[in-house]
C-alpha cells in the first residue's frame, strides 16, 4: 500500500474546513433541523443495531470521511488483509485471524498455500478434546475427571479468553470451571492454587511465542506445584497442554506435542481468541458454542467485506473515531457495556486498540505530525455512572463514548433490565441535550429556593451536553452476537490504522522495557547497592533492598 500522509490529502484539507464550519454546533440543533435523522442516521449490521445519530457530524461529515477512506483505497486495502497479503510489513506476515473463522468454504492462501485445511484440523482436535473432557474420557494421573482449567497466558493469551468466557458465563458447561493467570506476580497464581486440586485440574499454557516471561515463569510455578502436590513426570502429559506457534520451545518446557494446540505467525497475539489460544472458551462452553462465536465473527467479515462503506459499520465506526480523534482532539474513548457479563469487554480493545495503533512512525518509517491511536477505557454500565460519569458530563474533557446493551438479559429478574436499559437511553440523551441554565432554574425554584439561593446554585447544575455517543443494541449476549461485537471492533481498528498510515499488527513497543527488566534482574538477586543507572532508577532499586526482608 503506497506511502501517504492523511493529512496532505484533499479529504483531510476539505474536513479541516468543514470542521470550523460545524466545530461550535449542538448535536440537539441537528435533530430540531431532522425529525428523522436517526433512520437517517443509524444501520443494522447483522442483527445489530448501531445509532450513530447523536454524534457531531451532518451528512457533509460524512460524505468527507468517506472520501478520505477512498483516498487510501480502502476496499483494496480491506480484501489485502482477508486475501493473505503480507500486510504486516515489519514483521513480514500476513494478517489472517479472519481465516481463523472462515465458513465460507473458500480457500484462503498465505504464501500460496491455502490454510483452510490446516485450521480446520486444529479445530478438530481442539473439538475432539474438549469431547473428551466434557464426557469424561479424560482422565488424571489418580482416574478423576477433569474439573477444572487453569489458562497461563498474559495479553492476547489471557485478555480474549477472560473476557470471551466472562461475558458466556450463561453457557458455561455443568462441573467446570475455568481460571485465568497471567500475572507475574505470584499472588495471582497462587489464589487459583487455592481453589484446584492436582488430580482434576488441567494447565492450558497459552503463548504464541512460548518465550514470554509471565507466562513461562507462571508455567514452571504450575508444573512445580502440581509435582509436589502429588503429580509425577509421567503425567505430565494428562494435565498440561499447550497453545503456540513453538513447537520446539513447547517440547523443551516438557509437554507432549500430542498435547500441542497450534496456531500460525499470522494470527496476531491480539487477535488470536479465535485460534487454539480459545481452547479455554471452547472447555468453558463448549465447542459448539465456539463455533457458534466464530461464527458471528464471520458474518461480521462478511458484511466488513461486501458492505459499500457509507453502510459499513467498522467503517463508520472508525471515520467517526478519526473524526474526533484528529479534529476534535479527543485523546480517548469510553467503551461503556450496559451488560456485567461484558465487563472485560473495554479491557480487552484496550489491548486491541492501543497495541495496534499505538504508534507515532508511519509506514514509510517517518515520524508522523498527526494523532494516531486514542486510550480507550471503559467499564459496565451503570456502574460507571457512580464513577466517572461527572466527568463525561461536566469535565473539560471530549470523551466519545460508544454505549452496548443487549435488549434481552440472560437474568430478567424483576425490573431489573428495564431500570438497565432506562439508563443506558437516558445517558445518551442527557450526554447529548444537557441541561440548559433556565431548565436548571426552573428546577431549583420548583424545590423552594430563593432567588439567592439559586444564584449561587445554577452555575452547578447546567449541563453544556452536546457529548458525542453511539449506542449499540443487541438482542442479547449470545455467542453469535458476541463474535459478532468483537469483529466490529476489531475491523474498525484495522480501517483507523490504514488511514493513520501506520502498522497496525506489530508491537515493537513492547520490547524495550522487557530488556530493560532483564538487565534489572539479576541486579535484584544480590544485596550490594546498583549504581549503573539514573538516580531514580538506583535509588529506587537500592530502597526495595533496604526493604525487602
Ligand atoms: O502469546 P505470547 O507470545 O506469550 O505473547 C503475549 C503477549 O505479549 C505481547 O505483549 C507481545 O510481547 C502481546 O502482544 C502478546 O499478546
Amino acid at each position: 500500500m503506497k506511502n501517504i500522509n492523511p493529512t496532505s490529502t484533499a479529504a483531510w484539507k476539505k474536513l479541516q474546513v468543514h470542521y470550523q464550519s460545524v466545530k461550535d454546533q449542538h448535536i440537539k440543533d441537528y435533530f430540531t433541523k431532522d425529525s428523522n435523522r436517526f433512520e437517517h442516521f443509524s444501520l443494522k449490521a447483522n442483527d445489530i443495531l448501531i445509532d450513530y445519530s447523536k454524534n457531531k457530524l451532518t451528512e457533509e461529515t460524512l460524505k468527507l470521511l468517506l472520501e478520505l477512506a477512498e483516498e487510501f483505497k480502502l476496499p483494496e486495502q480491506i480484501k489485502s488483509m482477508f486475501s493473505g497479503e503480507k500486510i504486516n510489513e515489519t514483521e513480514s506476515r500476513a494478517v489472517l485471524h479472519t481465516a481463523l473463522r472462515n465458513f465460507s468454504d473458500q480457500p484462503v492462501y498465505e504464501s500460496g498455500e491455502d490454510i483452510m485445511p490446516q485450521i480446520k484440523e486444529v479445530l478438530k482436535q481442539m473439538k475432539n478434546f474438549c469431547e473428551k473432557v466434557h464426557n469424561g474420557d479424560w482422565k488424571g494421573y489418580s482416574g478423576k475427571k477433569i474439573t477444572d482449567i487453569v489458562n497461563i497466558g498474559i495479553g492476547g493469551s489471557d485478555l480474549g479468553p477472560v473476557m470471551v468466557t466472562e461475558a458466556l458465563k450463561p453457557y458455561q458447561k455443568e462441573g467446570i470451571k475455568v481460571h485465568f493467570v497471567s500475572n507475574i506476580d505470584a499472588s495471582h497464581i497462587a489464589e487459583v492454587f487455592k481453589k484446584i486440586n492436582p488430580e482434576s485440574t488441567l494447565f492450558l499454557i497459552a503463548s504464541k511465542t512460548f518465550t514470554t516471561q509471565e507466562t513461562m515463569t507462571n508455567a514452571h510455578t504450575a508444573r512445580n506445584w502440581f509435582l509436589e502436590n502429588g503429580g509425577n513426570e509421567k503425567d505430565i502429559a494428562k494435565h498440561f497442554a499447550a497453545l503456540s506457534t513453538n513447537q520446539k520451545a513447547v517440547e523443551d518446557f516438557g509437554i507432549d506435542p500430542a498435547n500441542m494446540f497450534v496456531f500460525w505467525d499470522w494470527v496476531g497475539g491480539r487477535y488470536s481468541l479465535w485460534s487454539a489460544i480459545g481452547l479455554s472458551i471452547a472447555l468453558s462452553i463448549g465447542y459448539d458454542n465456539f463455533e457458534e462465536l466464530l461464527k458471528g465473527a464471520h458474518e461480521m467479515d462478511q458484511h466488513f467485506l461486501n458492505q459499500p462503506l457509507a453502510e459499513n459499520a467498522p467503517v463508520l465506526l472508525a471515520l467517526i473515531g478519526i473524526w474526533y480523534n484528529n479534529f476534535f482532539e479527543a485523546e480517548t474513548e469510553a467503551i461503556l457495556p450496559y451488560d456485567q457479563y461484558l465487563h472485560r469487554f473495554a479491557a480487552y480493545f484496550q489491548q486491541g486498540n492501543m497495541e495496534s495503533n499505538g504508534k507515532s512512525v508511519d509506514r514509510g518509517g517517518e515520524k508522523v505530525h498527526y494523532q494516531t491511536g486514542p486510550i480507550v477505557w471503559g467499564e459496565p454500565g451503570t456502574n460507571g455512572q457512580h464513577a466517572f460519569y461527572q466527568l463525561i458530563h461536566q469535565g473539560t474533557k471530549l470523551i466519545p463514548c460508544d454505549f452496548i446493551a443487549p435488549a434481552n438479559s440472560h437474568h430478567p429478574i424483576g425490573d431489573h433490565h428495564e431500570k438497565l436499559l432506562a439508563n443506558f437511553f437516558a445517558q445518551t440523551e442527557a450526554l447529548m441535550n444537557g441541561k440548559t441554565e433556565t431548565e436548571a432554574r426552573k428546577e431549583l425554584q420548583e424545590k423552594g429556593m430563593n432567588e439567592d439561593e439559586i444564584a449561587k446554585l445554577v452555575p452547578f447544575k447546567v449541563f453544556a451536553g452536546n457529548n458525542p455517543t453511539n449506542s449499540i443494541l443487541l438482542e442479547k449476549i449470545t455467542p453469535k452476537s458476541l463474535g459478532n461485537l468483537i469483529a466490529l471492533y476489531e475491523h474498525k481498528i484495522y480501517v483507523q490504522g490504514v488511514i493513520w498510515n501506520i502498522f497496525s499488527f506489530d508491537q515493537w513497543g513492547v520490547e524495550l522495557g522487557k530488556q530493560l527488566a532483564g538487565l534489572i534482574l539479576p541486579e535484584l538477586k544480590h544485596n550490594n547497592p546498583v549504581i549503573g543507572h539514573d538516580s531514580s532508577t538506583n535509588g529506587l532499586i537500592n530502597e526495595y533492598k533496604k526493604m525487602r526482608k
